[in-house]
């Protein structure tokens, strides 16, 4: 198997789409999943370039494992659900940090999923946008997820990594809204985040390999009688 040149990460709360996205995208369906364990990856051949991506577990239990995939990443995809709240605020909360592992230019995508359970008309009305008839809407469930929401979150972002708004890709243009199940968007999304991360890997090839610990190398210190301390 040839080795991958570059890494993408999916990281979220369960339940919010993960392993369906990734699906659709390589399999061109959409099947009832089982809620990952760990982590599991698909490659795909972008140009020239081999690129991983990595689906991981969003249950608690793995959630020390998500740092440890993350490590140099060129993009991670944050996943939430649009009709949980929740699942936006746990991408601030439990996940953001797991991505300090990841490239130091790594690309953020944010990602809204489930988009085919909602209707627009569950929102406040606003001037763009004109009301739709009760009965269309009647069959949905209301929206809780923001695509400004969304937005605002990139932005913490770009804070947290201590980045400028002027040198990192717009907002607007990273935030995107999906359905695993109808394939909405799901194509769009993938192959924008692999059109941006070929600087990236283009930049790690030449830099070469990072500076890794072998762990086979490691031979224990020999015991002496004066115990850990000395
Ligand atoms: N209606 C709808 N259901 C979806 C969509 N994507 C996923 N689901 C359903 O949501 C549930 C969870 O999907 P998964 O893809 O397993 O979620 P996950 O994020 O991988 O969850 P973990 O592996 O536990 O972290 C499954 O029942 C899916 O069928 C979608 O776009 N629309
Ligand atoms: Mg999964």
């Amino acid at each position: 198997m040839k080795k991958p040149d570059g890494k993408v990460v999916l990281l979220g709360d369960m339940n919010v789409g993960k392993t369906s996205l990734l699906h659709r995208y390589m399999e061109r369906r959409f099947q009832e999943t089982v809620s990952t364990v760990g982590g599991a990856f698909y490659l795909k051949q972008w140009g020239p370039y081999n690129i991983s991506i990595w689906d991981t577990a969003g249950r608690e239990q793995f959630h020390g494992l998500g740092s440890m995939y993350c490590r140099g990443a060129a993009a991670v995809i944050l996943t939430y659900d649009v009709n949980s709240l929740q699942s936006l605020t746990e991408l601030e909360e439990r996940f953001l940090a797991l991505t300090d592992s990841a490239s130091a230019d790594c690309i953020f995508a944010i990602v809204g999923n489930k988009v085919d359970l909602t209707d627009d008309c569950a929102l406040p009305p606003d001037e763009n946008r004109p009301e739709k008839s009760v009965a269309s809407c009647s069959s949905k469930v209301r929206k809780q997820v923001r695509a400004e929401d969304a937005i605002a979150l990139y932005k913490k972002i770009v804070k947290y990594k201590m980045l400028d708004e002027k040198d990192v890709p717009a907002a607007e243009k990273m935030c995107f809204e999906t359905s695993a199940k109808t394939g909405y968007k799901v194509d769009y999304l993938f192959e924008t985040v692999f059109e941006m991360v070929v600087p990236i890997i283009v930049r790690q090839k030449a830099e070469g390999p990072p500076q890794t610990v072998d762990i086979t190398d490691y031979k224990p210190a020999k015991r002496t009688k004066s115990g850990c301390c000395a």
